[in-house]
């Protein structure tokens, strides 16, 4: 069977430095992907190496056994929350419709892409804000109509970036109940630079820093997050309390301080 990503000895260079090297990696179909990595480990252009934003300085990347672009239609993307105008005036429905654009037909709907719209929004539960401006809708609820929008095309693969940056732990608690449902039909790959959520919905986690290592979720110790990112490893749990003398600290499981730009709140 082809997996739905594979990267044959994949490297990329923007300059003369590499930041992905001789890179090789599979993602089964029906895989619930975690990408992390320290900052500058080559992440982002990872998942554009995987959109065919970016093409290898050498080795190949194929999707479903295809080449990126061939395979676009398959795919669901869902950007970094920061590099989306969130204070463009448009509908909630109007962002799910831009997942139904294609290069040929811009910027003309359907009613069969209508349909699609309102399938993904009930999907992700929020059939009654379809009117709203999109700018009047909560941190959670946003990113749930950027789901909705990676959905629309009705993809095998979903990628996300940081699809869990500015929300709360409550939304970010429905937002992997979502994943986990639509895994159920599409492989899954999140960027991420929170690894505090990694559990039972999360199959395989990928490390890239220059290099990429994939392990199941089973083996991730602080041992192992030790040897990928070296240095002094701490990590806040997200089931913390904070006090007047700070939070509580999980000592079994400790990642860099340079892992939580987007600290949980408490
Ligand atoms: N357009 C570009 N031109 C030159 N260098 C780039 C470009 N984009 C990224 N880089 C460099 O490539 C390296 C990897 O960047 P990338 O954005 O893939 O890392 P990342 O793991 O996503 O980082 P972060 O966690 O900070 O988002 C970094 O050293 C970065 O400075």
């Amino acid at each position: 069977m082809e997996p739905a990503i594979a990267l044959d000895n994949v490297s990329f260079s923007y300059t003369r430095h590499p930041v992905l090297d001789e890179v090789t990696l599979t993602v089964p179909k029906g895989d619930f992907a975690m990408v992390v990595g320290p900052n500058g480990g080559g992440k982002t252009t990872l998942i554009k190496l995987i959109l065919g934003l970016l093409a290898p300085t050498s080795g190949r990347v194929t999707l479903f056994g295809k080449t990126p672009e061939s395979a676009w239609n398959q795919i669901g993307y869902m950007p970094q929350y920061t590099h989306v105008d969130m204070a463009f005036p448009v509908s909630v429905l109007d962002v799910v419709l831009m997942g139904r654009l294609t290069r040929k037909r811009r910027w003309r709907y359907t009613k069969n892409d209508r349909e699609a719209a309102r399938h993904a929004l009930s999907e992700v539960g929020l059939t009654d804000k379809e009117q709203k401006p999109f700018s009047s809708l909560s941190g959670g609820q946003r990113q749930r109509v950027l789901i909705a929008r990676a959905l629309c095309s009705n993809p095998s693969l979903l990628l996300m970036d940081e699809p869990t940056a500015n929300v709360d732990p409550a939304a970010e608690a429905t937002l992997f109940e979502l994943l986990s449902t639509l895994n159920s039909r599409m492989t899954i790959l999140v960027v991420s630079h929170d690894l505090g959520f990694v559990s039972k919905v999360v199959k395989s986690v990928i490390c890239v820093n220059k290099k990429v290592l994939v392990h199941p979720t089973s083996n991730l110790d602080g041992t192992l997050i030790n040897e990928i990112y070296g240095g002094d490893l701490r990590m806040v749990r997200h089931d913390h309390r904070c006090s007047h003398e700070g939070h509580c600290i999980n000592e079994s499981l400790t990642l860099p301080t340079s892992f939580m730009p987007h600290p949980k709140k408490p």
